[in-house]
């Protein structure tokens, strides 16, 4: 299986532009030598601002078909793509392909929610929740796999992938969707690695956001997964792909969901720890979960008829 190097790539980032992205871009800028680093998403002032922070130079270098690559060299470029329309995505294989860029390590790391009750959301809201989440993915991932054989992708989910709650309705069904996706590429193209991370909280720039409409409960049930710096997520994520391993989570307590949930989605990838995983996983569903059910009904009744107080 490819062996996860951070030097001699030439790498595409989704959702390149700002939080876990722009720290992976970082990270082969820097740490690794002659990469060449494409970042991609929707927002050109974005883009320019993190290569420029990036790479410390006054201008940023946008990605065209008459782009120079230089080889030998560690380069960052942008490219601006709403990777949820397909031809978007199309266009962008276009500029590579003329400039003879094939990727060797596709990270699809587009993301974020807008918490809240499902009742509350509004419907633009739920529609942003499939693009951002899934339709960015999935248009990337199919092009990459139609042309990009022997690249490494990485699916960026969510620990709310194994275990959805109250406030996530607009997100975690879709990086349940990712998980999904994940289990049939690896079958259906078993020459490609193809790693998932489930993050655990981290403080991006998409944290501070969510958490200005995030419901308290939603709050309380994720306390155990207590923000770390992007940087800190980069550095454990990039840890366990040196091992070898492909199913990734950033903090124990993803670590312990992921137990819950090894079963049919688990075919032929090991994760961190696998068998004590595997082990844990059964006694947790026989014991530990059942009774933490319990108390998270428990819980959510209390917010609700806390709220029906206060109106
Ligand atoms: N932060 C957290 O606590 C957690 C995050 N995750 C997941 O990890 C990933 C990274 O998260 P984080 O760093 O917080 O994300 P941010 O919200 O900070 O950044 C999201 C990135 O996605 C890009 N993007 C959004 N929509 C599109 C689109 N249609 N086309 C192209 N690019 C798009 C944005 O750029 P632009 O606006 O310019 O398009 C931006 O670069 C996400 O998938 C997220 O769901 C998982 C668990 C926890
Ligand atoms: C079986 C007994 C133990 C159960 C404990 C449950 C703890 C749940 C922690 C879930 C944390 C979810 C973090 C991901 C958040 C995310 O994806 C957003 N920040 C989106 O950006």
């Amino acid at each position: 299986m490819t062996k996860f190097t951070l030097s001699g790539q030439v790498v595409v980032i989704a959702g390149g532009s700002q939080g876990l992205g722009k720290e992976f871009a970082r990270k082969f800028f820097q740490e690794g030598t002659n990469n060449t680093v494409v970042v991609v998403s929707r927002s050109r002032t974005k883009l320019q601002q993190a290569v420029r922070d990036i790479s410390g130079q006054e201008s940023a270098q946008e990605l065209t078909k008459a782009t120079q690559v230089r080889p030998q060299e560690s380069e960052i470029v942008y490219a601006t793509c709403d990777l949820a329309d397909y031809s978007q995505v199309e266009n962008l294989y276009e500029i590579l392909a003329s400039c003879s860029l094939k990727p060797t390590v596709v990270l699809l790391c587009a993301g974020g929610s807008t918490p809240g009750l499902f009742k509350d959301l509004k419907g633009s809201d739920l529609e942003l929740g499939v693009k951002v989440n899934y339709m960015t993915c999935v248009n990337l991932a199919h092009i990459a796999v139609r042309h990009w054989q022997s690249a490494h992708l990485m699916f960026f989910s969510s620990e709310v992938a194994f275990f959805p709650f109250i406030g996530y309705a607009q997100y975690a069904p879709l990086k349940q969707s990712i998980k999904s996706l994940v289990a049939i590429l690896r079958q259906e193209c078993p020459q490609q690695r193809i790693s998932c991370v489930y993050p655990g909280n981290f403080d991006s720039e998409g944290y501070v956001l969510e958490n200005e409409t995030k419901p308290s409960i939603t709050r309380e049930i994720e306390g155990p997964s207590e923000a770390i710096s992007c940087e800190e997520c980069c550095n454990r994520i990039v840890r366990v792909l040196n091992m070898g391993y492909d199913d990734i989570t950033t903090d124990l307590i993803g670590w312990f969901l992921m137990s819950t949930d090894m079963g049919m989605n688990k075919q032929n990838n090991v994760s961190l720890g696998w068998p004590l995983q595997w082990l844990l996983g059964i006694i947790a569903n026989l014991v530990i979960v059942p009774i933490y059910m319990l108390i998270c009904k428990f819980q959510i009744k209390k917010w609700h008829s806390s709220c029906e107080k206060q109106e």
